[in-house]
């Protein structure tokens, strides 16, 4: 958690500063209040003047202004630091899931990663809120009240503190308990985060297929699960309660028994046991928080280490402008330019080089790839298809990166994607199978928020982002829109047809790379538009960024698809079949070679002549 206070240390040392002040200051009503006691009885025995008198009820006054006026300052710094730690942690905890591999992404649940970012940022927060301002208002507190004691009667202040080491040895043991049942109610939290999340995006299917009672039935069971975690742990935070206070308020009896036999036999003054009994009774309504407190810093501990794999390393303070650390609306980091941003990107067409490659996804059984060697020429188009479950994900993934290779290897441009940096990523093109769209506009999901020069994210651009939309044969489908580019999907892109999210998903491939892209990687980017429309997104795509494109457009492009319609203007066609390559040629070769390409490719012209014969 260093890093963390370090990134808010200014914030910190003011508050803290107004914290002492206020906490050392806290012993003067008291002491104050014992002396204009002590000043009413000498005037009454008329051993004091008015004037006495009326000091020391001034005194007083502004004793209490003094502990007042520094609570608010240190409600304020300390409040603002511990809400910019929760900022500051949760970003780095985003940052941490979007630069996970793929493989940690696919065994990972949505709802656990949810559960983790929202709710044990917060149980992590209620520690930190305690550590950062309860070690003044209670600590400091406490400490400020127990010197005073000490120094009006040592015996006194020793025989009403005895019972506060053992809350103390009590507290420390409790925190097994504590940690346990904290992490607990966290994965039940989760588990219920995770089938919420779920039922929420299957929610069309849940409905559709009547298993609406069936599902409402599991998340009940889940939320009693999860009640009955966060009650196990709130019960124990209330049983020690009482234990504590009753501790820590036990030097009550002692305090009178001594404090009224000292008071007759004249050892201490009325005034001296008053200050004494004031001292002691805001002590005993403060310092049963100290254990209490050390208990919600062990629940912090135990909701961090679920946290701590999540985060990636903070953004160095290095980077940070001056003084950020005092400044209430800054999140570390933000604001702050990557440093890869600086490198000018390269254009143009990359080569791609796959050398026997062996991919074995994580934890499966059989190989995806097995084999596999391929030599793509900058600029070209090879076309990648075979039955399902051939492999064809598993060579586009392979060739991005997204996964590790067990042997062999992968060159792009002569380099392992699997070590891209974020910017070398940034001149890659990708439709994954599936084109998952954003909610927001359509304008925002082609770019993904990268604005067009000269424009701010939103506006209806004229560059890159209409050029991707007429190559994905968009344009007449948003110039119909109600906003056209602006015009909102909603979430998962429920409000378009499901061949328009494709394309979609296709004109950001285009679009959303910093620069034109260098590698377009397109996987069943047809599965959902009809063979005419798949043979204009293909040509609009040759001319785009083929070879007859400006050199600085042009890119290679590894298309992947079970859709052969466009596959006659590729420079080379693959087949594979159960993860290694069947066939290879050009498609004119294939066909006259009549082996698998070419009964897949016969066999769908003829279904697409049947279904323009049998169209109205
Ligand atoms: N995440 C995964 N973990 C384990 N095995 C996987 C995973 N994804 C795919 N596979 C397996 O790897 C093999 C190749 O799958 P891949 O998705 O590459 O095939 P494909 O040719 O793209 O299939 P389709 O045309 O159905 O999309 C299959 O046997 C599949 O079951």
């Amino acid at each position: 958690m260093r890093p963390y206070f370090r990134q808010v240390a200014g914030l910190f040392v003011i508050g803290s500063l107004a914290g002492i002040a206020m906490n050392i200051a806290v012993v003067l009503p008291s002491v104050l209040l014992g002396h204009a006691v002590d000043a009413v009885l000498a005037f009454h025995r008329g051993q004091a003047t008015g004037g006495a008198v009326t000091r020391a009820a001034l005194l007083l006054i502004m004793g209490t202004a003094a502990t007042e006026l520094p609570r608010v300052g240190k409600r304020w710094w300390l409040g603002v630091a511990r809400a910019r730690i929760y900022a500051n942690v949760r970003a780095d905890a985003l940052r941490g899931v979007l630069s996970w591999p793929a493989d940690r992404l696919h065994t990972t649940s949505v709802g656990e990663v949810m559960a983790r970012i929202i709710g044990d940022v917060e149980v992590l927060g209620t520690g930190v809120n305690e550590l950062i301002v309860e070690t003044w208002d209670t600590v400091l507190f406490s400490v400020a009240l127990i010197v005073a004691m000490l120094a009006y009667d040592p015996a006194l202040g020793a025989l009403a503190l005895a019972p506060v080491p053992i809350a103390l040895t009590l507290a420390k043991v409790a925190g097994i308990w504590v940690s346990r049942r904290t992490l607990r109610a966290r994965e039940a939290n989760a588990a219920l985060t995770t089938f919420v999340q779920e039922g929420l995006v299957g929610l069309r299917v849940l409905r559709a297929s009547g298993r609406r009672a069936a599902f409402a039935r599991r998340l009940n069971l889940l939320a009693d699960a999860q009640a009955d975690a966060e009650l196990a742990a709130t019960r124990l935070d209330s049983a020690l309660a009482p234990v504590y206070g009753t501790l820590t308020t036990a030097g009550v009896l002692a305090v009178i028994w001594l404090g009224g036999t000292k008071v007759a036999t004249g050892a201490l003054s009325v005034g001296d046991l008053v200050a004494f009994l004031g001292l002691f009774t805001r002590f005993t309504a403060r310092a049963f928080r100290i254990p209490q407190m050390v208990n919600r810093v062990q629940a912090a501990a135990a909701a961090f280490t679920r946290l701590a794999p999540l985060l990636a390393p903070p953004p160095p303070l290095g980077d940070e402008p001056p003084r950020a650390s005092w400044r209430s609306d800054r999140v570390a980091g933000g604001g702050v330019r990557p440093r890869h941003e600086a490198v000018t990107p390269r254009r143009g067409p990359v080569g791609i080089v796959l050398d026997d490659v062996l991919f074995v996804y994580p934890g499966a059984a059989h190989s995806a790839l097995n084999g596999v060697s391929l030599r793509v020429a900058p600029g070209a188009l090879v076309a990648v298809t075979g039955p399902v479950g051939s492999g064809k994900t598993a060579l586009a993934r392979a060739v991005l990166g997204l996964y590790p290779v067990q042997s062999g290897r992968v060159r792009i441009d002569g380099a392992d994607p699997h070590t891209w940096t974020p910017a070398e990523r940034d001149s890659v093109g990708y439709l994954p199978q599936g084109h998952p769209v954003f909610s927001g506009s359509v304008a925002d999901n082609v770019t993904l928020t990268h604005p067009e020069p000269g424009t701010t994210a939103g506006t209806i651009p004229s560059g890159r982002l209409a050029k991707a939309l007429r190559v994905a044969d968009l344009d007449t489908d948003v110039a119909g829109m109600a906003d056209g580019t602006a015009t909102g999907i909603g979430e998962l892109g429920v409000r378009v047809s499901g061949g328009q999210r494709q394309r979609i998903a296709l004109a950001r491939a285009l679009a959303a790379p910093a620069t034109s892209p260098r590698l377009l990687v397109l996987d069943d980017p047809f599965s959902a538009v009809d063979a005419d429309t798949e043979a204009r997104i293909i040509a609009a795509l040759r001319e785009a960024v083929g070879p007859a494109a400006p050199p600085e457009c042009q890119a290679t492009v590894l298309l992947c698809s079970t859709r052969l319609a466009a596959f006659a203007q590729a420079d080379e066609v693959i087949v594979l079949d159960h993860g290694r390559i069947h066939e290879r040629g050009a498609h004119q070769e294939l066909l006259t070679a009549g082996g698998l390409y070419a009964r897949i490719f016969r066999a769908q012209r003829r279904g697409h002549a049947t279904a323009a014969v049998v169209r109205p």
